[in-house]
């Protein structure tokens, strides 16, 4: 398999090296050359396989030989040896069609751990062959911190820098990333929010000079191979309810748009998806742009659900590439415009996204949906899990398909809003207890690229 980037105009890789890669050279995103499709009867042949047995097959296309199939199982089979069910991502129902799909029972509590238990794997295995040493700099509104920190933390050939808005995390978040005090693992607070780290973390791969000198590295789903670990979990909740031969809803609490666009990709691989519905909070720029066409900035607000406070959604460039009809040179200039503008409008490429529906949830509609949980399926979720509940609950389809919302993360990671929404406060798993009890170390810097980068400068192995 060839990856190609977004904006057309960045050498072509394979799947090894677009591992390794962060943001594109043209600062586009990697896709696949061309969707792989698995048939009715390979779908089919899905029912009854084990998480790992189910990844295989559906990751195979996309890793070519890159690795042998062996080589492959022996990752999974330790990267999901860490999740604390058998099942991996359990399927949970609610009612006679809305169900939860479970993604927050490994290390760190959250959907993140699918992809980074793998990824981290990963990069170990391509670095063992390479005499590279690897700088990680990664964004987190929270979880993406925590995991990829608990992935790499200790791992040889690799640094690991993560910012983290100041003040915009839970303290379960925090802790999860700042109490971790391996020597390869940095901690960095920006004075601002998601939207600047990020935007300082894709000026760092930008920069070409220092992405070079540092051999420049991503955790985030800007990285290919994040996207791909969660195309899995989609066949394996569709197949447990019916699929090939029933179609199946998700609602996908959203933010940085990757874990919506792991279900894009599903659908384009051939599994029935009837729905994808992108459920925001109130930091709603995604439901605008899909609802009318308004792909505008507006001020991020903190919520309650502080991992999708959110504006400037990474992997939307990748279903845009798509909606552009794969021409790179096309969608480099709207991307131009939009990062000069913070505006864009979609015409007519919004019709070829009929697949998604959008819908914008806030704080009281959040916390209704967790309460709708609790009476009615004796559920405590999170307030991300519950945008995902508040838009699978408008989902207009027929009863018959059922809805799956991903639960994106454990309520413990945010007692505080779920006690206030529910009155009822969750209790920490055993696999994370001791955290308040930590020491923790984090630097804080200005929102500025010459203060990271002088800091990252004095830490990282030069190339
Ligand atoms: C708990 C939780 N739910 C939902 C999201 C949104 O996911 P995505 O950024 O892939 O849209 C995030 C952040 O990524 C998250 O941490
Ligand atoms: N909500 C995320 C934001 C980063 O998203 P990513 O999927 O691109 O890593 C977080 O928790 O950090």
């Amino acid at each position: 398999m060839r990856y190609v980037s977004t904006r057309g105009n960045a050498p072509v890789l394979d799947f090894e090296n677009v591992t390794l890669a962060g943001l594109a050279s043209d600062g586009g995103l990697y896709v696949p050359e061309s969707w792989p499709s698995l048939s009715k009867a390979e779908i089919a042949d899905l029912a009854g396989l084990s998480y790992v047995e189910t990844a295989l097959r559906v990751c195979r296309p996309f890793v070519g030989d890159a690795l042998t199939e062996d080589e492959l199982r022996d990752l999974l089979t330790q990267a999901y040896g860490s999740f604390s069910h058998a099942a991996v991502t359990p399927l949970k129902q609610l009612d006679e069609r809305q169900w939860l799909l479970e993604l927050f029972h490994g290390p760190t509590l959250a959907f993140k751990d699918v992809a980074l238990q793998l990824l981290g794997l990963l990069f170990e295995r391509f670095l063992s062959n390479r005499s590279e040493h690897l700088t990680v700099v990664g964004a987190t509104s929270g979880d993406t911190g925590s995991a990829a920190i608990q992935a790499l933390a200790g791992r040889a050939k690799v640094d690991i820098f993560m910012l983290h808005p100041l003040g915009r995390v839970s303290d379960v978040q925090r802790r999860q990333m700042t109490t971790v005090m391996a020597p390869n693992v940095h901690n960095i607070a920006v004075e601002g929010n998601f939207d600047d780290a990020q935007a300082l973390v894709k000026a760092m791969f930008n920069d070409a000079s220092f992405a070079s000198r540092f051999r420049l590295s991503a955790v985030n789903s800007i990285n290919w191979a994040r996207l791909m670990a969660q195309v899995v979990y989609y066949f394996y909740a569709a197949v447990r309810l019916g699929a090939p031969e029933r179609p199946v809803a998700f609602s996908v609490p959203t933010g940085n748009f990757g874990d919506v666009f792991a279900g894009y990709v599903a659908a384009k691989m051939g599994l029935p998806v009837a729905k994808l519905m992108v459920a925001t909070n109130v930091n709603d720029i995604l439901h605008r742009a899909l609802s009318t066409g308004d792909y505008s900035c507006g001020t991020v607000q903190p919520t309650a659900a502080p991992s999708m406070d959110i504006q400037v959604s990474s992997n939307f460039e990748r279903l845009l590439f798509d909606l552009h009809d794969r021409d790179g040179a096309k969608l480099a200039g709207v991307m131009k415009g939009f990062e000069a503008t913070k505006s864009m409008t979609l015409g007519n490429e919004r019709a070829k996204a009929e697949l998604f529906e959008s819908y914008r949830v806030d704080e009281d509609a959040m916390a209704l949906a967790l309460r709708w949980a609790c009476a009615n399926a004796n559920e405590l979720i999170d307030p991300h899990t519950a945008i995902g509940l508040a838009a699978a609950r408008k989902v207009d389809l027929p009863a018959d398909v059922p809805v799956v919302t991903l639960a994106t993360a454990h309520p413990a990671k945010f007692p505080d809003a779920v006690e206030r929404a529910s009155g009822m406060r969750p209790s920490m798993p055993a696999r994370c207890a001791g955290l308040f009890d930590r020491e923790e170390r984090y630097a804080t810097l200005p929102a500025e690229l010459g203060a990271v980068e002088a800091y990252i400068a004095d830490r990282a192995v030069a190339a």
